[in-house]
């Protein structure tokens, strides 16, 4: 579903990875780590466009990425789900208008104004709560949560849209180790059930080991590692946190 061969990517004039070459299939869990500024965002936010492709093929879900138009983009981008670190929810509605407005696109504008739902809206919307465990506060306004809840709701929003591909960007950063094992519970359960793909940043080398298939390294715009998180030694993890200042890769 992505492939990247001999792609570089970047931004305007600025190349800031080299020469990916990846293949991703359906229903994996992805963990991408490396230090600070090594390009992690970058190919995670490729997925989605926005990022210059200055050479190599580059192609995701069918959709040649080097010069897609407008159209093709949109459509794109409603296949894939996006978590970010700052959750994005809109604090004042509540934990089910957040979800919901994951589902907007099928969903006339006028009818989430006056927020008149269906039955079969509000039946999945119960379903995606349930899912992240975040039912039993419907109806409280999305800044009555902790930062733990509030990433189960935007999880359930960016499911809301049936997406192939989940990118998260540091979903477990801003949160303490509980809830972080809470919200990597609930994303290993997504890919098992409802086989969505996942690719995810984390700057927790031990819960990327934990949770995910394949760990993708990448230091200073390189794939220096791509494989099991069995197959990662010191010395490879050593490799691809080079350069790092003096900050311990777990924390
Ligand atoms: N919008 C942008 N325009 C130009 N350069 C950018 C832009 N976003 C990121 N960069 C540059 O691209 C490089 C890689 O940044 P990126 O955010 O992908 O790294 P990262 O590994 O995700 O870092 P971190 O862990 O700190 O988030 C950095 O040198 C950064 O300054």
């Amino acid at each position: 579903m992505i492939k990247m061969k001999n792609l570089t990517l970047g931004y305007k004039k600025e190349k800031i990875l080299n020469k990916l070459n990846l293949k991703i299939k359906k229903g994996e869990f992805i963990g991408i780590i490396g230090p600070s500024g090594a390009g992690k965002s970058t190919l995670l936010m490729s997925v989605v466009g926005g990022i210059k492709v200055f050479d190599g093929h580059f192609e995701v879900l069918d959709y040649n990425m080097e010069n897609i138009k407008k159209k093709e983009l949109i459509k794109l981008r409603k296949q894939v789900g996006i978590i970010f670190q700052g959750y994005n929810l809109v604090d004042r509605l509540s934990v089910l208008d957040n979800v919901i407005s994951g589902m907007l696109k099928d969903i006339p504008m006028a009818r989430a104004i006056i927020k008149y739902y269906k039955e079969k809206e509000l039946k999945k919307v119960q379903k995606l709560m349930e899912i992240v465990d975040i039912q039993k506060h419907s109806l409280k306004r999305c800044d009555e949560l902790s930062g733990g809840q509030r990433q189960r709701v935007a999880i359930a929003r960016a499911l809301a849209s049936d997406p192939k591909i989940i990118l998260a960007d540091e979903p477990i950063s801003a949160l303490d180790q509980k809830s972080a094992e809470k919200v990597m519970k609930i994303l290993e359960k997504i890919n098992e059930d409802l086989k969505v793909t996942i690719i995810a940043n984390l700057h927790h080398l031990e819960i990327a080991n934990q949770y995910c298939h394949r760990i993708i390294g990448v230091n200073k715009g390189i794939i220096i590692f791509d494989g099991k998180p069995s197959e990662l030694t010191n010395e490879i993890i050593e490799k691809i946190y080079e350069g790092e200042a003096s900050e311990e890769p777990e924390e």
